[in-house]
């Protein structure tokens, strides 16, 4: 027990020290959040972390903990957070990166605040896949993994504990301004189309609509702008450009 601690508390310092950037990927069981994470890794070179891949994958090892994880699992029910919290950062820190999407964690309160408490990192946002239920269910029926939990009876389990115990974690980032929330029951590409611009830095945003209008004679009226990477004015305030406006363009 004693030398886990210890290697735990390296694991936690080596981590701390990398200061790494972490988007937690939030949604309902079947929301699409692997599907678009996968997505996210190819255009946004971050490392996808799954808590039940890495809980599934902790059951194949043999570990000692396995047979407690499948029970909780085929039961829809939350692993406790030390289990899981230990898995990601073990995979943070052998992944090399140093941004990461961690999917379906934190699941519940305890999930939260025990890795805050344990890892000290805040996460940059959230990322919600707001799905109707109808449309999870339709997909976790059809996703065909093989995955013990994807029955009926299972499913309903786990869209209680996401309603009980998920969102309540959700609406604790919100009132943070911490979440971007996606329509996720739209198709895949329409899906990751929203993502994108969540995930795409504010002066690229600005640089892609690629809009002018004819700059003010007297700027000392201009009470706010945009301006991009390289220091160049592509907009003012509502208030000044009215005048001479030829589009608009709200960000
Ligand atoms: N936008 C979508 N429209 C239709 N099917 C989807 C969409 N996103 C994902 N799927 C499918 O739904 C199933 C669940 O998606 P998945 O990404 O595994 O969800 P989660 O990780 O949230 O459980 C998969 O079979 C996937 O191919
Ligand atoms: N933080 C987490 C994430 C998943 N689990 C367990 C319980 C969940 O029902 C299963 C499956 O989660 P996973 O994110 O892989 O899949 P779904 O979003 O439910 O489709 O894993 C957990 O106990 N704690």
């Amino acid at each position: 027990m004693g030398t886990v601690d210890v290697a735990n508390k390296d694991v936690t310092a080596s981590l701390a020290d990398k200061k790494p950037k972490v988007v937690f990927v939030l949604g309902g069981p079947g929301s699409g959040k692997g599907t678009q994470c996968a997505n996210i890794v190819e255009h946004f070179h971050y490392t996808h972390l799954s808590a039940g891949d890495l809980l599934r994958a902790e059951i194949k090892s043999g570990s000692e903990n396995g047979t407690m994880i499948q029970n909780m699992i085929k039961e829809g029910k939350i692993v406790p957070s030390e289990v899981t919290i230990k898995l990601l950062q073990k995979a943070m820190l052998e992944s090399g990166n140093d941004k990461f999407l961690i999917d379906g964690f934190p699941r519940n309160e305890e999930n939260r605040a025990a890795f805050e408490a344990v890892t000290k990192i805040e996460p940059e946002f959230v990322l919600f896949f707001n799905c109707p239920e109808e449309e999870m269910e339709r997909r976790l029926l059809s996703r065909n993994q093989g995955r013990e939990d994807d029955n009926i009876e299972t499913i309903r389990k786990r869209f209680k504990v996401f309603l009980e115990s998920s969102l309540p974690v959700i609406e604790y980032y919100k009132a943070k301004g911490k979440v971007r929330e996606i329509d996720a029951a739209k198709p895949v590409g329409e899906v990751f189309e929203a993502v994108k611009v969540v995930f795409t830095p504010k002066d690229e945003k600005v640089k892609s609509h690629g809009f002018s209008f004819p700059l003010l004679e007297n700027e000392s009226h201009c009470l706010g702008g945009l301006r991009n990477s390289t220091g160049d004015k592509l907009a003012y305030s509502f208030e000044v450009v009215c005048h001479n406006l030829l589009h608009i363009t709200v960000f």
